[in-house]
């Protein structure tokens, strides 16, 4: 009942042949694919038992190849030179996000990695090496498109994982979908439409991809982004304040980079997570110390103490830590205050690539549709971000603690008055 159709902006589709009705949940599947077809992780030890070359292969490169998701959270800590970037051509734009840039670069990295890993690995491999090596006819080129066709068309199976499974590999996404695939007994994949869908002669049978795939996941993997998609979750760098004399020792007690994670809860409001941000408001005088202990064998180490207690191993934890103080809601204050100034710096970022990229008449158009959804999506998760931060802020100066706290700051100081009696 169906057939495979060009679709408009898509590429090519699955597509009714008549018209579809699954009112009363009997129709047959669209489409059954032998499981001798389907490419898991199951199929390939298969072949390989029957297959000594690829054995040898699977033995030496196999297993090898992180799969897992995007780099895109990770990109901020991977940041470096953007070496790859003349492999492909270089992006004519700005990029969707200020981090999207590294995003591919580390992606790029990654990949150049995994295929020097391989290459080496097969050198021993007369029969691959061969293949690798003919007037270089596998380049890393090929491995980065390898990488972009498994990305864009493996499926998560129910029994078999991850899995490229031919024929149903050309059915686009929508939210909600007409359509859905199982594994049957017999270990094939079989494709159902949806009970209650309605599919007219021509139009295209859908499946959803995930729905709950980030806007940058979607971007990342398939090179679109679905109208429904939301951020899901941001990462953005958080840089130490400039005048903190102990910036540098927190810095190295708390040993990665430092972040803020703002999280999306579908139906409620988003939160966030920035360990550092609260490590970073502390300081000398509110009873945060750092002391070298040096060991009977002369080594040194740097450790972090609380109101005289060792603290070294908390520092990704230092919001629960100094909850118990009587100061703590001036402490998340600063915290508070810390986090808006990252996501007002991010949204004014984004208003302004978005100034920069408007008049970039060199974009394609489903690239600059692609932007301008996935800077909708995450302007609209740091909206709200800001706004409960913003309603934290104000909870925050109202509690005792801190107004009396503020009131002391304010006050004049016992040297100023004596300075002025001077003056
Ligand atoms: C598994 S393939 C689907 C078949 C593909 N259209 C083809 O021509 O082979 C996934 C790719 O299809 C395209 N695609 C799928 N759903 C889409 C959608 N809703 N909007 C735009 N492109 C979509 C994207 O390029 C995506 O990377």
């Amino acid at each position: 009942g169906v057939d495979v159709a060009d679709v408009d902006g898509r590429g090519l589709g699955l597509v009714a042949e008549k018209d579809l009705n699954n009112e009363s949940n009997n129709l047959p599947a669209l489409l059954t694919i032998p499981k001798e077809l389907i490419l898991s992780a199951t199929g390939i030890e298969a072949y390989a038992k029957e297959n000594k070359d690829f054995r040898q292969l699977l033995d030496v490169a196999g297993h090898q190849v992180a799969h897992s998701k995007p780099l895109l959270v990770d990109s901020w800590v991977n940041r470096g030179q953007h070496s790859l970037d003349s492999i492909l051509q270089a992006p004519p734009f700005a990029g969707p996000s200020p981090d999207f840039v590294p995003a591919v670069s580390a992606k790029l990295r990654a990949l150049e990695r995994e295929f020097n890993h391989i290459r080496d690995t097969t050198r021993e491999l007369p029969r691959w090496n061969a293949l690798l090596e003919i007037d270089e006819a596998v380049t890393l080129s090929d491995w980065i498109l390898l990488d972009a066709l498994y990305r864009s068309r493996s499926l998560a199976l129910p029994k078999s994982g991850e899995s490229m499974v031919p024929c149903l590999d050309l059915c686009n996404h929508s939210t909600p979908a007409t359509a859905f695939f199982e594994e049957n007994a017999e270990d094939e994949v079989v494709l159902f439409l949806h009970k209650g869908a309605n599919v007219l002669k021509q139009d295209e049978v859908t499946i959803d991809y995930g729905h709950d795939k980030s806007a940058a996941e979607m971007l990342f993997s398939y090179g679109f982004i679905d109208s429904t998609s939301t951020a899901k979750s941001i990462v953005l760098p958080v840089e130490s304040m400039d005048d903190d004399p102990l910036a540098k020792a927190k810095l190295y007690i708390f040993g990665p980079a430092p972040t803020l994670k703002i999280i999306d809860n579908d139906n409620e409001a988003p939160y966030w997570d920035a360990p550092f941000v609260h490590l970073m408001c502390l300081n000398d005088e509110d009873g945060l110390h750092f002391k070298v202990l040096r060991e009977t064998d002369g080594s040194q180490h740097l450790r972090m103490f609380w109101q005289d207690i060792d603290i070294t191993g908390e520092a990704g934890n230092i919001e629960s830590v100094i909850k118990g103080h009587d100061l703590y809601h001036v402490f998340r204050l600063r915290a508070v205050a810390v986090v808006l100034g990252v996501v007002q710096q991010q949204l004014e970022a984004l208003a302004a690539s978005d100034e920069e990229n408007g008049s970039n008449e060199s974009l394609s158009p489903h690239i600059g549709r692609a932007i301008s959804q996935f800077r909708a999506a995450e302007k609209n998760l740091l909206e709200r971000a800001f706004q409960i931060l913003e309603r934290e802020k104000n909870q925050l100066l109202e509690t005792d603690s801190v107004t009396a706290y503020l009131a002391t700051m304010n006050a004049p100081q016992q040297n100023d008055i004596d300075n002025e009696d001077f003056a």
